[in-house]
């Protein structure tokens, strides 16, 4: 068993602030987010994990697409990082049932330094 890990990287841009905060990010502010989402699995008889086109059209659809250019509190109340790595597995989760592969990693930096990661281990 060769198990490895296919991992993609996007970013979106986003506007958020943080009601329950007490500091500067109480206040309506953006940021260039940059998200990584890792599957897990064998690869196939076409030498893939998962095609890595198939991953982005994943994340585009489920996750860009809302998430892009958007206001995280109209999604998600309390739109810390880690409420929105959460937002984003509860996407993304449903669009494996029945695959071969699996998701095993979801990482979201706020800004180049600060990040979330959230780990899926499950094969
Ligand atoms: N664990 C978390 N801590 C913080 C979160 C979070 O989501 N999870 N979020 C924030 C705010 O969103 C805030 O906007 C972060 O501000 P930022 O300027 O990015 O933070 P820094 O001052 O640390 O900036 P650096 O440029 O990285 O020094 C706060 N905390
Ligand atoms: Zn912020």
């Amino acid at each position: 068993m060769t198990v490895m890990y296919v991992k993609k990287e996007f970013t979106f841009d986003a506007a958020h602030y943080l009601g329950k905060y007490h500091g500067k990010c109480e206040r309506l502010h953006g940021h260039t987010y940059r998200l990584a989402v890792t599957v897990k699995g064998e690869p196939d008889s076409e030498g893939m994990v998962m095609d890595f086109l198939e991953l982005k059209a994943i994340v585009q659809e489920k996750v860009l697409s809302a998430l892009d250019h958007s206001c995280l509190n109209d999604l998600v109340a309390q739109p810390t990082t880690e409420n929105m790595v959460l937002w984003i597995k509860e996407k993304l989760e449903p669009e494996f049932k029945g695959k071969s592969c699996s998701l095993a990693e979801i990482e979201l930096w706020e800004s180049p330094g600060s990040s979330v990661i959230l780990r899926l281990e499950k094969i």
